[in-house]
């Protein structure tokens, strides 16, 4: 069945009505938060819909999930309405249904064009775990830091590595990035030195946004761990090399990644992402069981990463694929609770630098360039590590068979330090 909407939609949106993926939005500067759903180059207010009764299921007749600043409630509330919202929706927008279509005022109020709203970080974020999943990325780091024999760390192939985040950093696409400053390791007989970074990076990350979370004490089983996340979205874990490198050893990233981290607005969901999955990578050593999924699954998902130096055009730096990653989300998801650990509503799982194979799908400066070594040509420009002025724009995108599901962009602005 072609599904198509009376709300017109170009072939190369990312957001047809096969997609329909979850924002939080003001429609003018003054007013409140409130829910939407991107379809074609509107945003499709839930408030209005709801208000107007026709969210009438059984699970969201009455309920006020879409009545709220962010989507943290309607995230608790699992698959069953998740599924509920998404047929409601479908059919509210599709060309052959007249309750919407046809009522001028409710289209008024509730079809909203994109380009008038301001997008905020969709959910309250309790907490944000970064992974290291791509076995690519993992290796060029430990090829660069550790040499080619001891390159991936044996812990590596048994559990998936990631370390805690900063929740309170996270930012919207579109949210300027200041460069950090702070303290950079030693070079031959000089002390370490302080300032701004030298070495400021981007990693291109997707990430996990959780649904109904669990209590504290029971983990949750491995095949169960798709139910408790509701989508994904993309990811920029914005990351100073230089500090990073003089502070991670014994205890992980810490100021090097926390001064801030960019997510693109639409958490796209994992209904809409389903005609996309594939198999995962083979792993070899087998997981252990409480790893072992019946079906290991990622999707087919195109990322782009382009470069634009102020003042002139956007350069592609990269082009990689979501279905590069060796852990799957949910075998990060069940890993991350196997000891106990609660995880809540709107908690966001990092994947980890995505990088592939190829030479050209590498997700970071510091393996494109060798941790600067190799400098990068831009149409004429180059580049060791980001420039003051410099925007980082990744995109991410499924195609389908004459549509695509995709994830819009995600992108931040270097702007320099201050004095
Ligand atoms: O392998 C190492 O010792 C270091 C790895 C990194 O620096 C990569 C990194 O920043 C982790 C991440 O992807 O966030
Ligand atoms: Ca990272
Ligand atoms: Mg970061």
């Amino acid at each position: 069945m072609a599904m198509k909407s009376f709300v017109e939609v170009s072939a190369e949106s990312h957001f047809p009505l096969q997609n329909l993926p979850y924002g939080v939005f003001k429609p003018e500067s003054g007013s409140l938060p409130r829910p939407g759903v991107a379809i074609g180059e509107f945003v499709l207010d839930l408030s209005e819909i709801s208000s107007a009764g026709l969210f009438s299921g059984p699970i969201l007749n009455g309920s006020d999930c879409f009545n709220q600043p962010t989507l943290n409630k309607f995230l608790e509330m699992g698959r069953p309405a998740w599924k509920e919202a998404r047929a409601t929706i479908q059919k509210l927008l599709s060309e052959s249904e007249p309750t919407l279509r046809d009522n001028t005022n409710l289209k008024q109020k509730a079809l909203i064009p994109m380009s008038k709203v301001e997008m905020l970080v969709p959910m309250t974020i309790g907490d944000y775990t970064d992974f290291f999943s791509s076995m690519h990325h993992a290796k060029n780091c430990g090829i660069m830091f550790r040499g080619p024999e001891n390159a991936i760390n044996l812990n590596w192939y048994y559990l998936p590595i990631a370390y805690h985040g900063r929740a309170s950093s996270v930012v919207i696409s579109g949210t300027d990035i200041v460069r950090p400053r702070g303290q950079g390791p030693p070079s031959g007989n000089s002390p370490p030195y302080f300032g701004p970074s030298r070495k400021l990076d981007f990693e291109l990350e997707m990430a996990a946004v959780v649904g109904p979370g669990n209590e504290l004490g029971k983990p949750i089983d491995v095949n169960n761990a798709a139910d408790h996340i509701f989508g994904l979205v993309l990811l920029n874990d914005w990351s100073a090399r230089d500090i990073q490198g003089w502070e991670y050893v014994p205890l992980g990233p810490f100021l090097g990644k926390s001064f801030g981290t960019t997510i693109s607005p639409w958490i796209v969901t994992l209904d809409a992402l389903g005609p996309f999955a594939c198999d995962a990578p083979k792993q070899d050593p087998p997981p252990m069981p409480y790893l072992t999924e019946k079906t290991s699954n990622n999707y087919d998902i195109q990322l782009e990463v382009q470069l634009k130096p102020a003042g002139q055009d956007p350069c592609v730096v990269t082009k990689s694929n979501f279905r590069h990653l060796y852990w799957t989300v949910t075998q990060q998801l069940a890993h991350h609770t196997i000891n106990g650990c609660n995880l809540r509503p709107g908690d966001l799982l990092g994947t980890g630098t995505i990088s592939g194979p190829e030479p050209d799908s590498l997700g970071c400066l510091l393996e494109q360039t060798w941790n600067g070594q190799k400098p990068l040509s831009l149409n004429g420009t180059s580049r060791t590590f980001l420039e003051d002025g410099d925007e980082v724009i990744f995109t991410g995108v499924c195609k389908g068979n004459g549509y695509n599901v995709g994830f819009g962009t995600c992108s931040g602005k270097i702007l320099p330090s201050p004095q």
